[in-house]
């Protein structure tokens, strides 16, 4: 498979892609997320983990923008998005990918992922950030490429998945936000998107990750951070999280 080959790392270019500090948010009254804070830098899989309800969703919309309230630091590529409206933040090559699929049902496979086009971007150094095509997507997700005419809608969940991801994919993000990528799929799919993301970070693109399931996040993520009742409880490198019997039982109660 071919790949872009744009992972060399500038000197000193190792400042975070995406940066959260002292992150509060709320649904209505109730305050759901309380001084969260989080960096994402190139390269780098980082895994939002927590029970039910812990507010691993509600962390990635806050950063997208997508809650009605809330207050603190956002920084993408050094500079301050926290007043930015969603589809601004993603123009400047932060992408979301919610857990329920989204992609238009009436449109074909390659139709949608033209929906998704934005122009090449930068890394922060001024070297060429990887860019997606079509061709590159079907050859990253080979059975979005047996069906480039087939519509949305009469694709299976996991295809839908998949076709979510590299819809946002075009729209040439460098660090992507993923909500519960494991979630409701066959695991064959929940194999791929493994595959997926370590190829993603192979070219350099952080991802953040919200997901309950341990073995996926270790095959995956470099670090994990533990939320609980919308605090960060926990934050480590990922085989030191999955190592301790008794802080996965504490943190995640498996
Ligand atoms: N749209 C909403 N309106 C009101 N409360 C919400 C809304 N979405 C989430 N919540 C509440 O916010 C809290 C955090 O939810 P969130 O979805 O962020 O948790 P999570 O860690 O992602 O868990 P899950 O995996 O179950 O989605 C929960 O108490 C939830 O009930």
């Amino acid at each position: 498979m071919k790949l872009n080959d744009n992972t060399a790392h500038a000197p000193g270019d190792d400042a975070p892609l995406l940066q959260v500090e002292g992150l509060n948010a709320w649904y209505g009254a109730a305050q759901i997320l309380f001084g969260v804070g989080l960096q994402v830098g190139r390269g780098e899989v980082v895994a939002l983990m927590g029970r039910n309800g812990a507010g691993k969703s509600t962390t990635l919309k806050s950063i997208a923008a997508l809650v009605p309230r809330r207050v603190g630091s956002v920084r993408f590529l050094g500079r301050d998005v926290s007043r930015l409206a969603p589809h601004q933040i993603a123009r400047l090559g932060l992408g979301y990918v919610p857990e329920e699929r989204r992609i238009f049902t009436d449109l074909t496979v390659l139709e949608n992922l033209e929906v998704g086009r934005q122009p090449p971007r930068r890394w922060p150094d001024g070297t060429a950030a990887p860019l997606w095509t079509p061709a590159q997507l079907f050859a990253l997700f080979p059975n979005l490429g047996e069906m480039p005419g087939r519509p949305g809608g009469r694709m299976s969940g996991g295809e839908q998945q998949m076709l979510t991801v590299a819809r946002t994919l075009m729209g040439q993000p460098l660090v992507v936000l993923l909500d519960e990528p494991s979630e409701g799929v066959a695991p064959i799919i929940v194999e791929q998107m493994a595959q997926t993301i370590l190829q993603l970070k192979a070219q350099g693109i952080g991802i953040l990750l919200s997901e309950q399931n341990l073995p996926f996040a270790e095959a995956v993520a470099d670090r994990a951070v533990v939320l609980e009742k919308g605090q960060v409880v926990h934050a480590a490198p990922m085989g030191e999280l999955a190592a301790d019997a008794g802080m996965r039982r504490l943190y995640l109660g498996v």
